[in-house]
């Protein structure tokens, strides 16, 4: 008999049922289900068949943050530097696999979507699937254990090792107050789009997206240019078909393209980034350099920016993308000084820091990351800070709210 221990930060007398079905997607037939209380007593029930505890609506902590982006476009970046926003370091489950993809700080739970790859990699070979096919991606798994953290409840999650190239077995997650999805699709399926508290989109055009990927898979992983052309152009359909369209969904992107100040540009060192915000998004004001909605070009060079060749140049203004309203923040160009950031961040607003100069120092704090001296970096910030303040609202809203009645 498997046993599952889930944790639930709801009282034992709180309305929790247990919901069956034949045959869980992890394969197991029958499981323990422990409950431990915030008070620590503990019961237990056993059931036939899978096992999702559903608690009272209302009671859930936990927010959900989606992060799309294909491989190697900087979600691992991203995440370091949103984690650290809340403090302490994020690490694997302790005592775990080690090659789990999980992270998990005091605040945050990461989690990664390629351990809902339902083929493992000979599976997909043998098929001819990519890992972008919806085919190579099990979504009703993904839906069910995102629904079930966001209830506040503890799920056995699949493992995909990127090593072995294998599904290994499960690792516990617990409901932690912000769970990150990142991956591929995380804006992909309706019903885990539906769970998202907030999404974003990494969108890094086709010329800095090679560009990267030379210098990691080059670099550091040892591949041949040829064999990185190769992957880059087996993933392009799959990856027009099924994650480039997720951008229309995402609250917030974060275009990354090549500089337009530098004439016929190819080296792609110097970038042009766009933060694109969208309006309406309930708990999420988006940032604004200078005026509210006007249509602002800024060069900020000279006496308080250092800027050598080729310069830095803000814009900001209204737009519309995908039919729908939204501010976009661009900034082209990079940073000589980082600590001469703060002249920039003075003339932002609505950045969500709870200090003056907070962004300049989490920028400086990570100076090492790659982006640090761009807007990819800048805007990466940024939106932690929002993230935040999102998270902050949310729970402050949940916290004023009156306690709903609960149905049989
Ligand atoms: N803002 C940036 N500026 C320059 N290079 C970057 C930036 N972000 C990422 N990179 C480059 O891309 C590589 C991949 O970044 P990262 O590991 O954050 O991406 P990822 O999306 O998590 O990748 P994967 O999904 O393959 O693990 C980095 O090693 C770095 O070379
Ligand atoms: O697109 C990817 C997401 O990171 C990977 O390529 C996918 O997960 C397949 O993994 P691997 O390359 O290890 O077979």
């Amino acid at each position: 008999m498997a046993v599952c221990t889930i944790y639930t930060t709801q009282s034992l007398n709180s309305r929790c049922s247990i919901y069956t079905s034949a045959k869980t997607q992890l394969g197991f037939h029958q499981r323990e289900v422990v409950f431990y209380s915030t008070s620590g007593k503990r019961s237990s029930s056993s059931r036939r068949g899978s096992s999702v505890i559903r608690c009272a609506a209302g009671e859930s902590q936990t927010v959900v943050i989606g992060l799309a982006a294909d491989s190697g476009c900087g979600k691992s970046t991203f995440m370091r530097r949103l984690t650290s926003v809340f403090g302490g370091a994020a690490e694997p489950p302790k005592g775990g696999n080690p090659d789990s993809n999980t992270l998990i700080s005091d605040t945050t739970t990461v989690i990664c979507l390629d351990d809902y790859h339902s083929l493992d990699r000979t599976g997909r070979k043998e098929k001819g699937v990519t890992a972008l096919d919806p085919r190579a991606n099990n979504f009703d798994l993904m839906y069910d254990q995102v629904k079930a953290l966001k209830d506040g409840v503890a799920v056995d999650k699949p493992i995909y090792n990127h090593v072995s190239g294998l599904l290994d077995p499960p690792e516990l997650i617990k409901p932690p107050k912000i769970l990150v999805i990142e991956g591929l699709h995380p804006m992909y399926d309706q019903r885990v789009r539906d769970l998202l508290d907030f999404s974003i989109y990494l969108d890094i055009s086709n010329e800095v997206k090679f560009a990267w990927k030379i210098q990691r898979d080059m670099a550091e992983r040892g591949h041949s240019l040829e064999s990185i052309k190769a992957s880059i152009e087996a993933r392009k359909p799959d990856f027009d078909a099924y994650i480039d369209p997720q951008k229309q969904y995402a609250d917030a992107v974060i275009e990354v393209l090549p500089t337009q100040l530098i004439p016929d540009d190819n080296e792609g060192k110097v970038l042009r980034v766009k933060l694109i915000m969208k309006e309406g998004v309930k708990y999420f004001s988006p940032v604004y350099l200078f005026d509210e909605g006007s249509t602002i070009s800024w060069i900020p060079c000279g006496r308080k920016l250092t800027c050598s060749y080729p310069g830095i140049k803000f814009a900001y203004g209204p737009d519309t993308y995908f039919g729908q309203e939204v501010s976009v923040l661009e900034m082209d160009g990079q940073f000589d000084r980082l600590d001469e950031l703060i002249y920039v961040e003075s003339h932002l607003s609505n950045i969500s820091t709870k200090f003056y100069g907070e962004v300049t120092q989490q920028m400086l704090k990570h100076a090492d990351f790659p982006g640090s001296n761009n807007g990819t970096g800048l805007f990466q910030t940024i939106v932690g800070l929002k993230i935040r303040d999102l998270y902050e609202q949310i729970i402050a809203s949940k916290e004023a709210a009156p306690v709903e009645a609960t149905k049989a």
